[in-house]
This record gives structure tokens, sequence and C-alpha cells, in this order.
């Protein structure tokens, strides 16, 4: 049995869920179940706490979870990354009154809130600044307002938040984060591991990349394997039409209008675009 770790609440409950459910995972029926198992994956997965999942992962006890690059960070847990998953992606920042702060090297003996005190803890030691940090379980941002710090370092995505209390990011980004796919430092990836990463790995294809399928000149070819050079190549086929062949290939779905108009410029036809639902590379 596959032991896997889902966080069951917060901004990465939905996407882990749905990606899991894409790469053919059972999903819950109700968010108050906290394990689910999946006999024909052979596999069981326990709904956790984001934060808590690293812990989990890092004590061995769970074989592998889903939960932020800065949660991991902040736990200090001993897990370590398989692949980044491209949801929950956030930047780790200071924030304050506007105009009360430009750097880090500002808050020597200043009180900086945060939920993430291990992270901040950390950074602080390389920068060589001693400052309080004032540990918060969330919604750190009123802490100023409030008066129990001068200075916060939080998860921002839009900013909203921030604005909506007043407040401006200053100085460098602490952390750039994303939700990945973690396990043990030096666990041995086992084949049901290898098979949950070759599947979401599918996803992550099928929803980053189209498959374009057009017809053109044969003496025309070499410049539009230049366009779609494919994965691996692109598929060329012969057209039942002298002078002419059928090419399939790959394309990432960001930029592919800009790459039919580049096969309609050399003379492509019958240039059609479709969905990828799922694949194994
Ligand atoms: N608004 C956001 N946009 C993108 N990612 C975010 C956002 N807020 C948090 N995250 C990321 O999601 C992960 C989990 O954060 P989340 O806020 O769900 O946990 P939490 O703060 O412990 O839980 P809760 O907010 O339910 O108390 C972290 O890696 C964080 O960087
Ligand atoms: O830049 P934004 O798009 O506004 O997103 C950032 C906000 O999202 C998270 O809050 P969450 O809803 O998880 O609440 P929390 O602070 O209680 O964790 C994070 O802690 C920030 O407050
Ligand atoms: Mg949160």
């Amino acid at each position: 049995m596959l032991r896997l770790a889902v966080p069951n609440k917060g901004v990465l409950n939905e996407a882990a869920q749905t990606i899991l459910k894409e790469a053919g995972y059972r999903s819950r029926k109700d968010s108050k179940e906290l394990v689910v198992v999946d006999p024909e994956n052979s596999c069981e997965l326990f709904f956790l706490r984001p934060r808590d999942i690293a812990v989990y992962v890092g004590e061995g006890t769970l074989d592998v979870g889903i939960t932020g690059m800065d949660m991991l960070a902040d736990s200090g847990a001993p897990a370590e990354q398989i692949i980044p998953l491209g949801f929950g992606v956030s930047t780790f920042r200071l924030a304050a009154k506007p105009g009360a702060f430009t750097s880090i090297h500002d808050l020597q003996g200043m009180r900086i809130a945060t939920s993430y005190a291990g992270l901040l803890g950390k950074y602080l030691a390389e920068v060589g600044v001693d400052a309080r940090v004032i540990k918060l379980d969330g919604a750190v941002e009123t802490a100023i307002r409030l008066g129990v710090a001068d200075a916060v370092a939080d998860v921002v995505e839009t900013g909203t938040t921030l604005r909506n209390v007043g407040l401006e990011v200053f100085g460098d980004p602490i952390a750039q984060s994303q939700a990945a796919l973690i396990k043990q430092v030096g666990a041995e990836e086992t084949p049901a591991v290898r098979q949950l990463v070759r599947r979401l790995q599918g996803v992550l294809v099928a929803r980053d990349y189209v498959m374009i399928d057009y017809d053109i000149r044969a003496e025309r070819i070499d410049e539009a394997i230049a366009i779609t050079p494919g994965m691996e190549g692109p598929t060329v086929s012969p057209l039942h039409r002298e002078g002419w062949v059928a090419v399939r290939a790959m394309v990432p779905r960001k930029g592919h209008q800009q790459i039919m108009d580049q096969l309609w410029e050399i003379g492509a036809k019958a240039v059609l675009v479709t969905a990828i639902f799922a694949c194994r590379l």
C-alpha cells in the first residue's frame, strides 16, 4: 500500500484533489473524510493539514505527500521534493506600513509577525539580523495594526490581502514556493511512487501541451519541423496527395495561436489543435 498525504484544507486542498483525480486516484466523498482507501491503486490517502504533511513524510510514517515547499522549509523536516506540481504558487515576503522600512536590515531589534517562524528564523540568521519573531497561526497582516508587530513576513500571491490592510511589501523576496510531491530524504522511490510520479507528470504535460495536426508541402517540411519540433520529433506521414505530408506534434498550450500563424505563413493547411486528455511520456 502506498501511503499518500493530501492537504485537507486551504488553497492546496482542491488543486491537490483535482490533480490526483485526473491521475486516476480516488477522491473523498465529503470534506469530513480523513482517510480514503483506494484498492484499485493499492493506495491509502490521508487528508492532513498541509503544515503537518512534511512532518509525517519526514518521519517516514507516510511515503509521499503534497504540500507547499515553503511549509516543508519551515518545518525543517527531513523531506525533499520529488516533483513540483505547478499550483499554490506564492512568494514569502516582508511587509509593513508604506515607507516604514526598505530592507531586512532595517528590522534589527524589531518585531516581525509570521506563521512561518522556521523559514523567517533561518533567513534572519543568514542575513545577520537580530529581530524578535512573533509566531502567529494566520491572518498575520493584522498584527501591525493591533500593535503586536512592526513588520510581517507572509505568503503573498496577488497582494490583495496586504492592500486591504494598507501594507506594502519591502526588501527582497525571502522564498518562492509552489506545491510539490515530497518524500523522506534518502527514501528509495518504490515502484508505486514511481507510478504516481509518472501519472502526475502525465497530467501536468496534458495541462501544458496541446496536439497540433496540419498538412504541408513536402519541400517545406524542414521549416515546419523547426516551428513544431515536438517532444522527440514530430510524426510525419504521407498524404494521399502528391507532394504533401501530414504532421502531428505536441506544442505548448501557451503560444499555440502564434504557432498556428507561423504554420499558416509557410503554407500549412488544415491546421487543427486538440487538447491532450492524458499522456505518459
Ligand atoms: N493565496 C495563495 N495563493 C497561492 N498559494 C498560497 C496562497 N496562500 C497560501 N498559499 C500556499 O499554500 C500552502 C498552504 O497554505 P495554506 O494557507 O493553505 O495553509 P495554512 O495557512 O496552514 O492553512 P489555513 O490558511 O487554512 O490556516 C503554502 O505553501 C502557501 O505558500
Ligand atoms: O496575496 P494574496 O492573493 O492576497 O494571498 C495571500 C494571502 O493568502 C493566505 O492567506 P489564507 O487565506 O491562507 O489565510 P491565513 O493568513 O489565515 O493563512 C496568505 O497567508 C495571505 O494572507
Ligand atoms: Mg493560509
